[in-house]
């Protein structure tokens, strides 16, 4: 996980990052699918509000869609021995933009039951989340204002913005 977020970092320029506060989540997600849920969401349409989520799915039951940016879906279908990285709200927050948060959903396809393992890398405990100096200059004003992750979590909990919609209450007017 850190391995992959200072792989990211450099690849910004950024050499001296520390992830060091942030904590890390872990989830295992069961759907039991059946006759009567085929066609409906195992779950909703979502960002993660987290910074990245490696997610190690159901090697036999897919259902795991990714929305594009026209707003199509594109299946991602099992593929054993396989992690998918994906990035979340904060991480589009930290790089001023530079990453993009994705928005996906897990649809009910087939019968049976199907599990996925998830790691978030979160926000920090007690530090800010906000994008470092070195990402931003005149042609990339600062984008979102300074926040705690916690904040951040209870504004999208709060309000339903499951989205990444909390996003634009947080963004600096230009
Ligand atoms: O089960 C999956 O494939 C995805 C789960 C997911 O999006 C999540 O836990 O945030
Ligand atoms: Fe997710």
């Amino acid at each position: 996980m850190m391995d992959i977020v200072h792989k990211m970092g450099e690849g910004l320029g950024l050499f001296n990052i520390s992830f060091e506060d942030w904590p890390c989540q872990f989830r295992i997600n069961k759907y039991h699918f059946t006759p009567g849920t085929i066609g409906s969401p195992g779950v909703q349409l979502h960002t993660d509000s987290s910074f990245l989520t490696i997610l190690q799915d159901d090697e036999i039951i897919g259902g795991l869609e990714v929305m594009k940016r026209c707003g199509t879906f594109e299946a991602v279908d099992p593929c054993p021995g396989t992690l998918l990285v994906n990035l979340g709200d904060i991480a589009t927050v930290w790089s001023n933009e530079r990453f993009l948060n994705v928005k996906h959903r897990v649809m009910c396809k087939e019968t049976g039951v199907r599990v996925s393992i998830a790691s978030f890398l979160l926000g920090p405990n007690e530090a800010l989340v906000e994008a470092p100096e070195e990402l931003v200059d005149l042609e990339h004003p600062r984008l979102f204002v300074a926040f705690k992750y916690k904040e951040y979590r209870s504004l999208r909990v709060s309000n339903k913005l499951h989205s990444g919609e909390a996003l634009h209450r947080l963004r600096i007017e230009s």
